[in-house]
């Protein structure tokens, strides 16, 4: 090999080869960094293999997955109990709780499939935190989870919807936190009338990990009222 490919091998990662963290990751995770990238090397190998990742998201893990995630902590106060609602494959859940290690975290998630994947990455990552299976709304999962602070969720339902599951988990005074799409954001004056009527108050979308580049999202946040 010649210097020049070894130049272009170090630039440009074989395909389907785990991504290396951006300069921003060890800012972001600190010294949870090797977590972090054990946590990608999951994502990038498991997480394809057991189709929960398409292969083509690989190369964008960092950027469009796990600091995207992780941006979400800021909407996220000091030592909150936190539920990540259908948390997949540990999105948002799993980079918020590596990047925040004052908050208690829960992930709760359905599928079979998805939580054998999340209880594994758990196990590896040595963090303690909780999996539940089961679904937002059902009263098993409430019963376990209990009230908590704040719930986040990424592309699980509609807001209104996603509300609804949520409710029993928010306390009073709690926030929703979720990242959504381009066009839940461009809806989401449409629907202020009807998350209200569910008994949500301050709805509002928020810019999250502004300097991120391409990391940069926005998250829809609700506080849940006393009623
Ligand atoms: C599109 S995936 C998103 C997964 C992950 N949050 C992400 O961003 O990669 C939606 C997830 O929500 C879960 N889900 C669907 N209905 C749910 C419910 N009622 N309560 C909790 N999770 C649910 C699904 O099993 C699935 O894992």
């Amino acid at each position: 090999m010649t210097s020049s490919d070894q130049d272009a091998s170090q630039a440009t990662p074989a395909p389907g080869a785990t991504p290396p963290p951006p300069p921003l990751a060890a800012e972001v995770f600190g010294a949870a960094l090797p977590r972090a990238i054990a946590y990608v090397d999951r994502l990038a190998g498991d997480g394809v293999t057991r189709g929960l990742i398409g292969p083509r998201e690989v190369p964008r893990l960092w950027e469009r997955h796990v600091l995207n995630s992780a941006a979400v902590a800021e909407a996220v106060p000091a030592g909150a109990r936190v539920v990540d609602v259908g948390s997949g494959a540990g999105l948002p859940g799993i980079p918020l709780g590596l990047a925040r290690p004052d908050v208690v975290l829960t992930l709760v998630e359905p599928m079979a499939r998805r939580v054998d994947f999340l209880t594994e990455a758990v196990a590896e990552l040595g963090t303690g935190w909780r999996v539940v299976r089961g679904r937002a709304e059902e009263r098993s999962v409430v019963t376990a989870v209990g009230p908590v602070d704040v719930v986040t969720a990424r592309a699980v339902a509609p807001l209104p919807r996603l509300v609804s599951w949520c409710r029993g988990l928010l306390r009073p005074g709690a926030s929703l936190v979720a990242l959504v799409g381009a066009r839940a954001l461009a809806e989401l004056p449409g629907m202020l009338a009807e998350l209200e009527a569910a008994g949500m108050q301050d709805v509002h979308p928020r810019a999250v990990g502004a300097e991120w580049g391409d990391a940069a999202t926005t998250v829809v946040v609700m506080t849940r009222g006393r009623r």
